[in-house]
């Protein structure tokens, strides 16, 4: 067993309750391959329940310790969320470390069971958090410090729409680059990212925005934003922003001019937060709320349609009724 218990009979306590808040409350359950299971059962003062048994501290009990308190602060965060109106959950709640096989595997957030995402934005936003995990311990913030010093100023978002705007009299077209996506599948087998965002150039668009999703909707930003391929237009970033880190990874280092967020998957804090570091890095920010986006100026979000055009470039006038290119 890698944890040693004094187990002692119950009522009895063996420290003062000074130290069981520093320490948790825990009670045995069954020991699993070598490691005793517990679960924390309560916030609750030591004074107010019975202390079954208290853990001597071992290393790797303190890393489990650590784990279920993580876990348990992501189901509080999700619980604040709901209480937000927010309908997304954003960890699922089945990674909850070993010894959570108590009460809180059975615990139902909003009415659902809670290892099983309720739809796909959900599952996407599930997926984004395991993700973004990922690549945060393969680029830490630090590491991308001199990338952010780098990278060239972003362009004036309000400011390229006012232009198109006043150059077509149209609403300026932000044109959409995805390969495919959850509800449609695959748009179109022979996708070229670079020729598609090209061709939407030559057409008229004043935005390319770009589904960085790999996963769901088959696009890597790295592509388009890539050296070989000098993006005239300005580039709007449409990722799934669980985290400020993907800010400055996908955006403020890969020539990215405006993001997304999304209110269904963000606290209200993390949305003014985010809000912030956009200004900061100089990035302009799309709120999406519903399936409304809020800007300031009128603008048309055209994705699948013109997709799966046979000739984009033909498809923008058919969309406007004339030519908009800047030709
Ligand atoms: O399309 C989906 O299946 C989907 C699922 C979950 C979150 C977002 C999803 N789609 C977003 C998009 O594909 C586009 O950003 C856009 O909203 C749709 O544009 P359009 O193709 O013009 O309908």
């Amino acid at each position: 067993m890698d944890g040693l218990f004094l187990v002692q009979s119950a009522g009895q306590r063996l420290i003062s309750p000074s130290l069981y808040r520093c320490i948790g409350y825990v009670s045995i359950r069954r020991p699993v391959s070598g490691f005793a299971m517990y679960t924390r059962i309560s916030s609750r003062s030591p004074s107010q329940f019975t202390i079954r048994s208290q853990q001597v501290l071992t290393s790797s009990s303190v890393e489990n310790d650590v784990r279920i308190k993580e876990w348990e602060v992501d189901v509080y965060q999700n619980e604040l969320a709901i209480n937000q109106g927010i309908k997304i959950r954003r960890k699922p709640p089945s990674i909850a470390p070993l010894g959570n096989s108590g009460p809180f595997e059975l615990r139902l957030l909003n009415g659902q069971v809670a290892d099983s995402p309720s739809n796909i934005l959900e599952e996407i936003t599930w997926y984004k958090d395991q993700e973004v995990s990922r690549m945060k311990e393969l680029n830490p913030l630090e590491a991308l410090k001199k990338a952010v010093e780098n990278a060239p100023p972003t362009r004036d978002f309000v400011g390229a729409l006012r232009l198109a705007h006043h150059r077509t009299s149209f609403p300026a077209l932000i044109a959409e680059v995805k390969k495919g996506s959850p509800s449609r599948g695959i748009l179109k087998e022979n996708f070229d990212h670079v020729e598609i965002a090209q061709t939407y150039e030559r057409g008229g668009a004043a935005f390319l925005s770009v589904l960085t999703d790999q996963k769901y909707f088959k696009v890597s930003l790295v592509v388009l934003a890539s050296s070989e391929y000098y993006l005239h237009c300005l580039l709007l970033c449409k990722e799934f922003v669980v985290d400020p880190w993907q800010m400055i990874y996908y955006d403020r280092t890969k020539g990215v001019d405006a993001v997304l967020l999304i209110v269904a998957i963000l606290t209200d804090l993390e949305i003014t937060f985010l809000l912030k570091l956009s200004k900061k890095l100089g990035l302009a920010a799309l709120v999406e709320v519903l399936a409304l986006i809020i800007i300031v100026e009128s603008v048309s979000l055209v994705g699948e349609s013109i997709v799966k055009q046979n000739d984009p470039e033909k498809g923008i006038p058919r969309l406007f009724g004339r030519n908009i290119s800047h030709t």
